[in-house]
């Protein structure tokens, strides 16, 4: 099924490669093939041939189009998504008129985010640039950090006390020292594990035995897939092929499939090169924002603005209830056309640091800011 965005950037491409009409990945590989490689990000420094032989075999029509982006030297396909997805830098004295007299709350994805997209997992460490921006937005706006990864590795890249953290995709959750609201049975799951005056969220706790039990079986599967690795994310898990052949992707991709499918309360997603396994229950990252929105009295306030900022597929149900709430800042992270439910968008993670930087000179120069400590009393 194509959707209508796929549809329109296709048609785009067509359009921006010189196609008079719609033409089939074929021969889009082969025009792609032939023009200059430019590296991105997104798709991580590899071969394009490796993610245009992935489309041949496997073909989400997504990844033909950021191939072909990537590699056209004409930008009119980023500049007019940009235009339906403002720079939230160029429109930051707009954002910043619109939160006036208002709550914001900062919300940050980590990997893509604030640490570039790297070959090695364990490498992704952010900038001390960076981590001053965060630590410096956070004395202003309640921060919290929303990651795939387990949540003691993700406070462990960013090593900053005054933000929360909420890992495997919001399935962990280190919820603020301020009075949880009263519990109406919305979540009757919360485990009481208490750490300090904090308390911890985790509704995905009976499956950490069968999460072991398949990290298990799937290291044992994938041990011979050279460049293959299983990352243990707590309440889920995350197998790489960002080093993997391109002529291997396809045995990793059976392989894993293998195993999931032994784990009927378990599915899969595809991240940035990395296949994402998670419980099937309903709790995303969007579910956490409005989780750690509510434990801070923030939930059913008109005046309260969530901004978000995430490059990757699992923010865009954080995205999404931004937009249902109808206030706020939803914004992608993407130097690459893509299709999304956040309003605005940022080329790369400098221009995250650029963005945080301005926000935090913003809070520091307007009387109506004060430090969050004397805010929350915390
Ligand atoms: O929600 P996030 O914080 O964005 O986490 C999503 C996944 O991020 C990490 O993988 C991605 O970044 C790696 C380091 O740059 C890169 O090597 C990999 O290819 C990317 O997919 C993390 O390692 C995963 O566990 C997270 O699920």
């Amino acid at each position: 099924m194509i959707s209508e965005f796929q549809m329109n950037m296709k048609k785009k491409l067509n359009k921006a490669l010189g196609f008079q009409k719609s033409h089939s990945t074929k021969q889009w590989v082969n025009k792609i093939s032939s023009s200059k490689t430019k590296n991105n990000d997104e798709n991580g420094g590899h071969d394009l041939s490796m993610i245009i032989a992935r489309t041949r075999s496997n073909p989400p029509l997504e990844l033909t189009i950021d191939a072909a982006s990537s590699t056209s030297s004409d930008d009119s396909i980023y500049n007019s998504w940009v235009v339906e997805h403002p720079s939230a830098l160029d429109s930051f004295d707009r954002m910043i008129k619109a939160a006036k007299g208002k709550k914001i709350a900062v919300f940050l994805d980590y990997d893509g985010t604030l640490s570039p997209i790297v070959d090695d997992p364990n490498r992704a460490f952010m900038s001390d640039e960076m981590r001053a921006a965060v630590r410096e937005v956070a004395k202003y706006f309640p921060t919290a950090i929303i990651s795939g990864r387990g949540r003691e590795k993700v406070k462990e890249f960013v090593q900053l006390g005054n933000v929360y953290y909420a890992g495997s995709h919001g399935m962990d959750i280190l919820a603020p020292p301020r009075p949880v609201k009263a519990c109406d049975g919305k979540y009757h799951t919360v485990v009481a594990g208490k750490k300090g005056s904090e308390v911890l969220f985790q509704p995905a706790k009976k499956y950490l035995p069968a999460i072991q039990e398949m990290i298990t079986e799937l290291e044992e599967e994938t041990r011979k897939i050279h460049g293959a690795s299983v990352e243990d994310n707590r309440f889920c898990v995350s197998v790489h092929y960002r080093q993997v052949r391109e002529e291997d992707y396809n045995i990793l991709q059976e392989k894993v499939k293998s195993v999931v499918k032994n784990y009927p309360e378990f599915h899969w997603s595809e991240g940035k090169m990395v296949m994402e396994i998670r419980p099937s229950i309903e709790w995303d990252k969007g579910h956490a924002l409005e989780y750690l929105l509510d434990t801070l009295g923030m939930s059913n306030s008109n005046d309260v603005l969530p901004l978000y900022i995430g490059d990757d597929r699992t923010d865009e149900d954080a995205f999404k209830v931004i937009e249902r709430r109808g206030q706020g800042f939803p914004i992608i992270v993407s130097s690459i056309p893509r299709e999304t439910r956040a309003s605005y968008s940022l080329h790369d993670p400098s221009e995250v640091l650029n963005f945080l930087l301005r926000l935090a000179k913003w809070s520091k120069s307007t009387s109506s800011s004060r430090p969050l400590a004397q805010i929350w009393g915390i």
